[in-house]
């Protein structure tokens, strides 16, 4: 295939290995040598919290998948997920040599010179490919982060001229991830559902035959400026599940929870399961999609993949039969995104813009 040749696309200016936003241009980014530029530090340190890398390291619920039919199991999905929003899955059935050349296929891509890489950019506004966060403010803090994002399923959907040619065994390794990854994610879907004493199919209806699913590789290299410059900004996911693929060695994934924030610790073997918008929409806000951040490493990189499905972008999304009644009125009613600014809607009209989701 005619992978990653988009004649005429822009290159965009790239500083300590990290391409910069094609919207940058028209931005004025002043480049000092490896320093990040201004457009990257956290401002408003009450908007984001403390910087600190090293908060407490609170155990996060692990749950074994392949135990999901035991009553025990299945109350502490329903536990994580309605305090923590996320949880370590293991016993998910995709061995660790698969998970360590998906890491690996990660790593060779991003460790291809940066002419090879944008030859798959994205095209300015534009989410789908390789680089650097969509600009939709002047007053917007940067990611330190680059992300090749691809959308693999419906399949139909797939926009195989951004797809890597390099590795050259990487559109069907990814193609075999996202197959495993959307079983993982039905039988996750499927134990909320009982885990909720509904229906088992109630959420996998809701994402439908036309479900997306997306992968996002993200990418930080070292930074000089861990003090000031955040790999990710606090977000949710807008997603309805995400299944991340943390790298092996390097933490930087923090969660915030009962008011602060927790390291996520790497586990090999583990992918680890967080809850998006969309379900806690769905669920009547019953569970959880948790805020959470990336740090930055002043001397390693890392690069972790993240796998987001939702639902049909078609349909109307609001919580289900069953989590709504007198006692637990319904919260919300849909939830719409538009760039990367999240709208929620809830029942009485109001629309909130979490404005640290930029
Ligand atoms: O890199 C990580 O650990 C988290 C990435 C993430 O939050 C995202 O891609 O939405
Ligand atoms: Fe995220």
């Amino acid at each position: 295939m005619d992978s990653c040749t988009s004649e005429g696309t822009f290159r965009a200016p790239t500083i300590a290995g990290l391409v910069l936003p094609v919207e940058a241009v028209s931005q004025e980014i002043a480049i000092d040598g490896e320093n990040p530029p201004q457009q990257f530090f956290v401002k408003d340190s009450t908007a984001f919290g403390s910087m600190d890398d090293s908060p407490p390291r609170i155990p996060i619920p692990v749950i074994d998948l392949s135990l999901l039919s035991s009553e025990s199991e299945l109350e502490k999905l329903r536990s994580a997920l309605s305090s923590w929003g996320c949880f370590q899955a293991i016993g998910h059935g995709i061995s660790i040599s698969f998970l360590d050349k998906v890491r690996e296929m990660g790593e060779e891509f991003f460790s291809l010179p940066m002419e090879e890489k944008q030859k798959c950019s994205r095209a300015a506004s534009d989410r789908e490919g390789f680089g650097s966060d969509v600009v939709v403010s002047k007053e917007q803090v940067l990611d330190w982060c680059n992300r090749l994002s691809l959308r693999v399923f419906p399949e139909d959907g797939r926009r195989l001229n951004l797809w890597p040619e390099n590795p050259n065994d990487f559109g069907e390794t990814l193609m075999e991830y996202s197959k495993k990854i959307r079983s993982v994610m039905e039988v996750v879907l499927e134990a909320i559902a009982r885990s909720l004493g509904l229906e088992e199919d109630v959420f996998l209806k809701h994402f439908g035959d036309k479900a997306m699913m997306q992968a996002r590789f993200n990418f930080y290299p070292p930074c000089p400026r861990t003090d000031k410059v955040l790999g990710i900004k606090p977000h949710s996911d807008k997603s309805g599940l995400t299944v991340l693929l943390q790298d092996k060695e390097v933490e930087g994934l923090q969660v915030f929870k009962d008011n602060q924030w927790s390291r996520v610790p790497t586990i090999p073997h583990a992918l680890l399961i967080n809850l998006g918008d969309q379900m806690e929409i769905m669920t009547n806000g019953v569970m959880k999609s948790p805020l959470h951040r990336v740090t930055t490493n002043a001397e390693k990189l890392r690069i972790s993949i993240a796998m987001l499905i939702e639902p049909d972008p078609e349909a109307e999304i609001g919580p289900v039969d069953g989590l709504v009644d007198e006692e637990r009125p319904k919260m919300y009613k849909t939830v719409k995104n538009f760039g990367r600014f999240n709208y929620v809607c809830f029942q009485n009209g109001l629309v909130a813009l979490d404005a640290i989701k930029i």
